[in-house]
């Protein structure tokens, strides 16, 4: 298609397209397309607003042809009631022929009713222009300028017939008038043989004596004549009634007559005002054919001029594009240029990414063996650093003392504020991290321990200071911790926490588990674990469901060790499944509420973690043991306000808490009798708390001054705990089948 051949955009529109899509299409170019498509759009929706504004004319013109239908109808209505008219008209002409016989006026009545006839015809003719008229088609504008054509030559036709009508409705009146022109000449002559005949009776009459003699002369010269007189003069009567009735019958012709002229005018108002009716008619019709081809003009050139513009900013677009693909070509011959290349260079980059990947398989393979070689320096070194680590870690703790004091003061929760005696009495120094003071009866006592943990210290800060000694359980020591304080300080909080917030039990597990981790190069571990409670100096196993009571004794191995008989010892194998133990331990510690705290736990919980290590190189075993100790409250008697088996409780609880006390004084006045036995407690404790093992006690306090009395019985208790040595801790390895133990 060249491109003077273009008939309309869209013609250009689609050449350009199939263009487009043998060279491939450009991003300008298709947006240029695009646009043009758009715009086509626009034009077709401004085509389609045209089409709207032609429906509404023609349904404008609809609405006037209805008009004029009702009025064609109207006028239908009054033809019927002329036919009617000239019906009648019809049969009393014929009424008048079979009466009085074929006269010159009815004559003139068979050609009036040949004029009727003509006059039915063109009415008849008028009728059926007017149906016509009636079912004008209302489709397209094109159309609707035709059928006007149509209904104007229609209008002309009917404007000639009526015409005509009026011609011959003159002839008519002409022919009426002649006529009655004839007719009065009739009655004329009539009148005047009328006249003649009433002289000729008058000279008859006249004649009556000359008669009378002849009758009397007849009557007496002859019967015969008398008679002949007597039929004469009955003739004669005859004639006279027959004038009569000549005359009586000439009145009512002319009566008819003057009737059927009064029909006549009627008819001429008639089809003048059906005239006057048709030429309004005509005028509005003229005036709604000019309406429309107006508004036919204005609405086409408004399309026109509108469709101009969008062809001329199409033809720029179209100007547009094609520049724009003038330019694309050059730029495909590079790009097919760069495609070639590139295909070369990815052809060639196979070879080439197998010889990189060899020769870097060569580099590796080389760096590897660099590499373990200078991993078994490193390993050895390794090895040496974790010795070093280790008797420096002993240094340490030894150096804080293998007994440690920590202190924690519980924060003042929303609960403890509904009761009398919420002034804080204990204050902590934040410059110093191991002293309080606590005002006590109008006077502050400042207490020393070696740490003290603020009312808002974390679970984790707690925890960090207690991580040596759990690590040193690994290393094949014997570490207990245990928590004191008065009931509801918050012993269960720092050893058991909470679940979204644990305590020191699990997350000492937590870290030996990541140790183990860190240490299974060297090392192997096996982790068990042990929980009990003691209840009124009754021991009963935690992890047991029954709960059967245990006893203490002594190891029958012959190595003095203590051991409990049927107690349940679980191996534990990852952290979850230790999580599941601590909840079995939790749900099966017996709690009895107290005035003191409504969850007051009334029994010691023990948490013992044997830890089995094996030397891989070596084969050398060592045995740790951890046990964490959540203690039963500290609270004095009166106190409580306990009564019965609440009073055996509590009884009890200070018992073996202050054989705990007598063993720590025992320890600190280095005698040679430890009274471990005292207690079930400590008797339990004998491996871990005695000489050359590392302890550690989180002393619990609360802050409140109704609780000063207590907080100050549990700061005297630790710092008297504080002030025990318990000597160089002295860890249990085993060599060639023998335990000794190393200070
Ligand atoms: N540091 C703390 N932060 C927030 N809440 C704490 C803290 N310490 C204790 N509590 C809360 O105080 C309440 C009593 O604590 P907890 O049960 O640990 O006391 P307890 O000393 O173990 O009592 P009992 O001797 O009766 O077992 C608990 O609701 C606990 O959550």
């Amino acid at each position: 298609m060249n491109e003077e051949n273009y008939n309309t955009p869209l013609d250009l529109l689609i050449h350009w397209g199939c263009y487009l899509g043998e060279c491939g299409p450009a991003p300008g170019a298709q947006a240029g397309l695009h646009k043009l498509v758009q715009s086509l759009c626009g034009l077709q929706g401004e085509r389609s607003q045209l089409r709207g504004e032609l429906r509404s004319l023609h349904t404008e013109l609809e609405q006037k042809d209805q008009d004029r239908h009702s009025r064609v109808q109207a006028f239908q209505q009054q033809i019927d009631e002329l036919k009617h008219c000239i019906k009648e008209r019809e049969e009393e002409l014929a009424r008048l022929r079979t009466e009085s016989g074929v006269t010159d006026s009815e004559k003139r009545v068979l050609c009036l009713s040949a004029e009727n006839e003509s006059l039915k015809q063109s009415l008849s003719v008028t009728q059926g222009l007017l149906q016509q008229l009636s079912v004008i088609p209302s489709q397209s504008s094109s159309v609707l300028i035709q059928e006007n054509e149509t209904l104007r030559s229609r209008v002309q036709q009917l404007e000639s017939s009526l015409q005509q009508r009026g011609e011959q409705l003159s002839r008519l009146e002409r022919r009426s008038e002649q006529a009655e022109w004839r007719r009065g000449e009739e009655l004329r002559r009539r009148e005047e043989r009328l006249r003649e005949l009433q002289l000729e009776l008058d000279k008859e009459r006249g004649k009556e004596p000359v008669i009378k003699y002849v009758t009397q002369t007849v009557e007496v010269e002859s019967p015969s004549t008398m008679r002949q007189l007597a039929e004469a003069k009955e003739k004669n009567e005859q004639l006279a009634e027959k004038l009569s009735n000549k005359n009586e019958k000439c009145r009512e012709l002319e009566e008819l007559l003057r009737h059927s002229d009064k029909v006549t005018a009627n008819l001429r108002h008639k089809i003048a005002a059906y005239e006057v009716e048709i030429g309004k008619l005509r005028e509005e019709l003229l005036k709604e054919i000019g309406h429309l081809e107006e508004h036919k003009e204005e609405a086409v050139k408004a399309a026109a001029e509108c469709s101009d513009q969008h062809l001329q900013s199409l033809q720029e677009q179209f100007t547009g594009l094609q520049q724009r693909l003038a330019a694309l070509p050059p730029t495909l011959r590079s790009m097919k240029t760069d495609y070639a290349s590139l295909r070369t260079q990815v052809r060639n980059f196979s070879d080439f990414y197998g010889a990189a990947v060899n020769e870097a398989k060569k580099q590796l393979s080389a760096v590897i063996s660099e590499m373990s070689e200078a991993n078994k320096d490193l390993l050895e070194k390794y090895r040496k650093e974790v010795a070093l680590r280790r008797k420096y870690h002993e240094q340490l703790v030894e150096l804080k003392g293998n007994i440690r004091v920590l202190c924690r003061v519980k924060p003042v929760l929303k609960e403890d504020q509904q009761d009398e005696g919420q002034t804080v009495v204990v204050t902590t120094d934040p410059n110093n991290e191991s002293a309080l003071t606590v005002m006590s009866k109008g006077k502050g006592r400042s207490f020393e321990l070696d740490k003290v943990f603020h009312p808002h210290a974390t679970q984790e800060e707690v925890f960090q200071e207690i991580e040596p000694l759990v690590t040193s359980c690994i290393d094949g020591y014997h570490v207990c911790i245990f928590a004191y304080g008065q009931t509801g300080s918050g012993k269960t909080y720092t050893m058991e926490g909470s679940v979204e917030n644990p305590g020191i039990n699990q997350r000492a597990l937590k870290h030996l588990f990541s140790e183990i981790e860190d240490r299974k190069d060297m090392w192997s571990y096996s982790i068990s674990v042990s929980s009990v409670e003691i209840y009124n100096e009754v021991l009963r196993d935690l992890l047991s469901k029954d709960g059967e009571k245990l006893d203490i004794k002594i190891n029958p191995d012959g190595t003095g060790q203590l051991h409990v008989p049927g107690l349940r010892v679980i191996e534990v194998k990852s952290f979850q499944h230790i999580k599941k133990i601590l909840a079995v331990a939790r749900r099966n510690r017996i709690t009895f509420g107290t005035q003191m705290n409504q969850h007051s736990s009334r029994s010691h919980a023990l948490l013992t973690i044997t830890v089995l290590g094996t030397d891989l190189a070596s084969g050398a075993k060592t045995t740790g043991k951890l046990n964490l100790v959540d203690l039963a409250g500290s609270e004095r008697v009166w106190k409580s306000g306990a009564e019965g088996d609440r009073l055996k409780e509590a009884q009890n609880i200070n018992r073996s808490l202050l054989a705990l006390g007598d063993v720590i004084q025992a320890l600190r006045g280095r005698q040679t009798h430890i009274p471990f036995r005292n207690s079930r407690l400590t008797y339990l404790l004998q491996d871990s708390l005695g000489k050359g093992n590392k302890t550690a006690m989180v002393v619990q306090i609360s802050s409140l001054e109704r609780n000063v009395g207590e907080t100050m019985c549990s700061l005297k208790f630790a710092q008297r705990v504080c002030k025990v040595e318990l000597g160089p801790a002295a860890r249990k390895i085993e060599t060639a089948g023998q335990c000794e133990h190393l200070s």
